[in-house]
């Protein structure tokens, strides 16, 4: 745990992030859990770079590529866009990037996307921090979030919770079984929160 992930023994699969060093952490847990808050958090406390991979695909999807009705429709149902799109997008926002510690922040969110990002980039991740909350607080939060966002009404937050039960929970599950997890309980006020999530961070930080 803590060591510096060196993709470079991936070059047989052609990524081209196999030439760079990269640190990653996934930011996983439900809808509103707050990933994006903590995140904000994290980057100006441990020097991360904050990649959301459905950050990512909105902006995509306004940028007017080929894909952009295609995942509005994604994210409308809550459905979980095919992650050749999605992996594309990561991968090119760290190429891009000049820092080598990445958050990427709702992804995996499911099996597909899990086993993808690994057969294509090579990358373990360091470690995944799990944002556990209540599905009553999970709402409450998406239905005051204000951001304009097209999924954040009721009938498809329903939709999203099924979703993160049925395929996302098994990827957090999956890393569980590596010992790879560590888990916050999300319920709390943000203040609170951060405290556990600085505690994550702070071993690795040290030995670095
Ligand atoms: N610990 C918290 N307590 C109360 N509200 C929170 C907390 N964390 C985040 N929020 C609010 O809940 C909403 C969802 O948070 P966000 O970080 O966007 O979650 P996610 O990225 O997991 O969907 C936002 O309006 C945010 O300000
Ligand atoms: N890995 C991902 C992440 C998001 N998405 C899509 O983007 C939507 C919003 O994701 P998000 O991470 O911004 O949502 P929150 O969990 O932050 O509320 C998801 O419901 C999916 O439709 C995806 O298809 N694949
Ligand atoms: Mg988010």
């Amino acid at each position: 745990m803590g060591s510096v992930v060196d993709s470079s023994n991936n070059e047989a699969n052609g990524s081209a992030l196999a030439n760079k060093k990269v640190t990653v952490v996934f930011v996983l847990g439900g809808p509103g859990s707050g990933k994006g808050t903590q995140c904000t958090n994290i980057v100006q406390h441990f020097g991360y770079t904050h990649l959301s991979a459905g950050d990512l695909l909105r902006a995509e999807m306004k940028s007017g590529s080929e894909n952009g009705d295609m995942i509005q429709n994604m994210i409308k149902e809550g459905k979980i866009v095919p992650s050749e799109v999605t992996i594309k997008l990561l991968e090119r926002a760290m190429l891009d990037n000049g820092n080598d510690k990445f958050l990427i922040d709702g992804f995996p969110r499911n099996e597909e996307n899990r086993a993808a990002f690994e057969a294509v980039t090579g990358i373990e991740p360091q470690f995944i921090l799990f944002f556990d909350c209540s599905e009553e607080e999970m709402q409450k939060r998406l239905l005051s979030r204000n951001q304009g966002r097209d999924d954040d009404n009721i009938e498809t937050i329903k939709k999203r919770f099924k979703v993160y039960m049925e395929s996302s929970l098994p990827v957090i599950e999956y890393y569980n079984v590596k010992g790879k997890v560590r888990k916050i309980d999300a319920t709390k006020p943000v203040e609170e929160v951060f405290e556990a999530v600085k505690t994550c961070f702070t071993p690795v930080a040290a030995s670095s």
